[in-house]
């Protein structure tokens, strides 16, 4: 199904990362509806079978190709074998990453250079392999996916500097490789394109219902409505369109919360000349220790949050607000941030966070 006109993308040749799940699906599929022939790749080959078999078995259309995009050995080879497989490389769509929630306190340097990698090195690889193989003298349309990260963008804030990178990193591609003939997009998705993989990745917690609230049209987006953008960037329609950046967010950068709360008190409360931050998560806590994000609403943090901080060095200053706090827990467990003991920061909530949820949720 799509909205552009019937055979659109006849002749063409797309490459979509993560094109097995999710808005990579979406994309292939409507690529695939316009009679655009595809590959896909990922990581995951079992993923790529079942998405072939799926979405179209003739493999004159349709093939797939593992690739970490990480790693420049395989991000070689996917080119190759595409431009020898298909005859061409007219798309490159930079969909697959990802990442995982995270205070930066709490994040290891390998955690921060997985996102970094992912996000922001696989696309320079991919749009740098894609370019050298075929666009540089070909010419060519790439589209990378990125993310709202335009306010910052607290508990993910590796990608959010992965994809900050990556959209200037577009700016500075759509200058450099005009002259080839090369367009190059950025489309940033809200963080509230629902799909089962997408979720599947923030485990329990049903993190889509919570950002709803945030979203101007009070509605999820949908990997097909991000994938209509994408066809409209790769069509003719798009053809003095290069170095910008679409956002398909229902106009959640406009207006949603960040997942972050800034205590009314931290800018009274300093010790030290360093102000106390009294910090909360606004609706998310992320239990690093146990590598799943806890829900507010349904978990009980105040039991366990005491016993955390039992080692910790929160300045007792920091008051009667924080006694019975909604803590995360066990970010701040001894073992985790032995380097951090003089620190003057306390990543705490305030006893208002409850309330501050309810308004919220
Ligand atoms: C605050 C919430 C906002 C909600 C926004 C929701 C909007 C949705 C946005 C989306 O992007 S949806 C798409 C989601 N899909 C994915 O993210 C899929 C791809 N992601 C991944 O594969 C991983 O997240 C990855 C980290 C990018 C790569 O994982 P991989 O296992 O290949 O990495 P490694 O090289 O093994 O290194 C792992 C390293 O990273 C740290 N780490 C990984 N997961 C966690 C975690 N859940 N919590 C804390 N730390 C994590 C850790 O240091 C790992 O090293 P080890 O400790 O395992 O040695
Ligand atoms: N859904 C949303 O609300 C938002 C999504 N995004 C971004 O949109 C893109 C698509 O996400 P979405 O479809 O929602 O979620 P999915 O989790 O379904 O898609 C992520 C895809 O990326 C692939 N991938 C991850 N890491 C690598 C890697 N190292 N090399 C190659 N492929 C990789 C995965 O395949 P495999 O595991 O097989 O490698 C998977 O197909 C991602 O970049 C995501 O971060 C951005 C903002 C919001």
């Amino acid at each position: 199904m799509s909205v552009f006109r019937p055979g659109l993308f006849k002749g063409k040749v797309a490459l979509v990362t993560g094109g097995a799940t999710g808005i990579g699906r979406a994309i292939t599929e409507e690529l695939l509806a316009l009679e655009c022939r595809v590959v896909i790749a990922s990581r995951k080959e079992e993923r790529l079978r079942n998405a072939v078999q799926e979405m179209c078995p003739d493999s004159s259309t349709l093939k797939a190709r593992v690739c970490n995009i990480r790693n420049e050995t395989q991000v070689k080879d996917l080119i190759s074998f595409t431009v020898s497989e298909m005859g061409k490389l007219d798309f490159l769509i930079n969909n697959g990453g990802g990442q995982f929630p995270s205070g930066v306190s709490e994040m290891t340097l390998k955690g921060w250079n997985a996102v970094i990698d992912t996000n922001l090195n696989g696309t320079f690889l991919m749009c740098q392999e894609a370019h050298r193989q075929w666009m540089a003298q070909h010419g060519g349309v790439i589209v990378n996916i990125i993310a709202d990260m335009f306010r910052g963008f607290p508990l993910m804030a590796h990608t959010g500097a992965a994809r900050a990178a990556v959209e200037n990193l577009t700016k500075s591609l759509s200058v450099e490789w005009a002259e080839d003939g090369v367009r190059i997009n950025a489309v940033a998705p809200g963080s509230n394109i629902y799909s089962p993989t997408a979720a599947s990745n923030y485990g329990d917690l049903k993190i889509f219902e919570h950002v709803r609230e945030g979203i101007p049209m009070k509605r999820l987006g949908t990997p097909q409505e991000v994938s209509s953008n994408v066809c409209f960037l790769l069509s003719p329609g798009a053809a003095f369109i290069t170095g910008a950046t679409f956002k398909v967010d229902g106009g959640a950068s406009l207006y949603s919360y960040l997942n972050w709360k800034i205590g009314d008190e931290h800018d009274q409360t300093f010790e030290h000349g360093y102000p106390i931050k009294i910090l909360t998560h606004f609706d998310l806590l992320v239990d690093i220790k146990n590598r799943r994000l806890q829900d507010p609403l349904t978990s009980n943090h105040s039991s366990s949050s005491s016993s955390n901080h039992s080692s910790s060095n929160h300045s007792s200053s920091s008051s009667s607000n924080h006694s019975s706090s909604n803590h995360s827990s066990s970010n701040h467990s001894s073992s985790n941030h032995s380097n951090h003991s003089s620190s003057n920061h306390s990543n705490h909530s305030s006893s208002n966070h409850s309330s501050s949820n309810s308004n919220h949720t």
